[in-house]
């Protein structure tokens, strides 16, 4: 597999408004190249607008959106993809009548520019190569025939990070990667993620709303409520800030 370098991942000043309501109100933050970040807050927090905002899917009102210390945040969602911010969501998003191996192979041939190879019947042998790479990564080669449609559902999840993967991100943003799982099911991605993150040596931030997990597997945590950085920290840090107890922990359930 191709090596891929980290990037260093930094927002400055990020503000995005929808009507009256400051979804992310002056946000600044940096995530370190190769760091492992989780995010976490509050339901309506400005969480998923934040990820939004650095994959390019929303333009900010104002701010700034570094990848190495250049700014992209006039550059399109897919030249940042080009660039190397890989996203993959809460509600996975792939062809659900392709098969595992069709849906990693089109998102590497779209990856390539060539949009136009999607038809033919054989795919670039470059596609080819790195869908079975992407495959073997995150543990799908044994269903590599079987249509998405059909893949439980952590396996559809997994299938949407291992496209985000097939286009080489440096930068990895995972929207509730154990969203809609069982306890033991979440520990099984939660620790195939990490062990993604430590193969492939990515940024990589991920939202998750189960403590338990964010604790364990977070080297750093940034807090986000009502728009607003509330605290970024160690998880001992976080555990222990008497602010984001007040607004956060100290809630009994942090699901959606
Ligand atoms: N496309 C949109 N149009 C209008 N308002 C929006 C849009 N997207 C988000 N919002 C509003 O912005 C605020 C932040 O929402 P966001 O989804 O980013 O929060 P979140 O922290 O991801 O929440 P959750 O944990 O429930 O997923 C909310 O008040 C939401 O209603």
């Amino acid at each position: 597999m191709a090596e891929q370098l980290t990037m260093k991942l930094e927002v400055r000043h990020l503000t995005k408004t929808f009507g009256g309501v400051r979804a992310i109100d002056d946000v600044s933050l940096a995530f370190p190249s190769g760091s492992l970040s989780a995010v976490i807050g509050p339901n309506g927090a400005g969480k998923s607008t934040f990820f939004n905002l650095i994959s390019g899917a929303f333009a900010p009102d104002s701010g700034e959106v570094l990848l190495d210390g250049e700014d992209v945040v006039r550059r399109s969602k897919a030249e940042r993809m080009q660039l190397g911010i890989g996203r993959a969501f809460q509600v996975a998003s792939c062809f659900p009548s392709m098969t595992v191996a069709e849906n990693l192979m089109a998102a590497v041939t779209a990856h390539l520019g060539q949009w136009g190879n999607l038809a033919r019947r054989f795919p670039l042998p470059g596609a080819r190569e790195r869908a079975r790479e992407v495959m073997e990564l995150v543990g799908l080669s044994h269903i590599a025939d079987v249509e998405a449609a059909i893949l439980s559902h952590g396996d559809q999840k997994l299938l949407d990070i291992a496209i985000a993967l097939a286009l080489e991100p440096k930068v990895l943003l995972l929207d509730e990667p154990t969203a809609g799982m069982g306890p033991d099911e979440r520990w099984g991605m939660i620790e195939r993620v990490r062990g993604l993150w430590d193969q492939q040596k990515l940024t990589l931030v991920f939202i998750e709303h189960d403590m338990d997990i964010v604790f364990q597997v977070a080297s750093t945590i940034r807090v986000l409520c009502y728009g607003r950085v509330l605290a970024e920290g160690t998880p001992d840090e976080i555990r222990n800030n008497q602010a984001v107890i007040d607004a956060y922990l100290g809630k009994e359930e942090h699901d959606p």
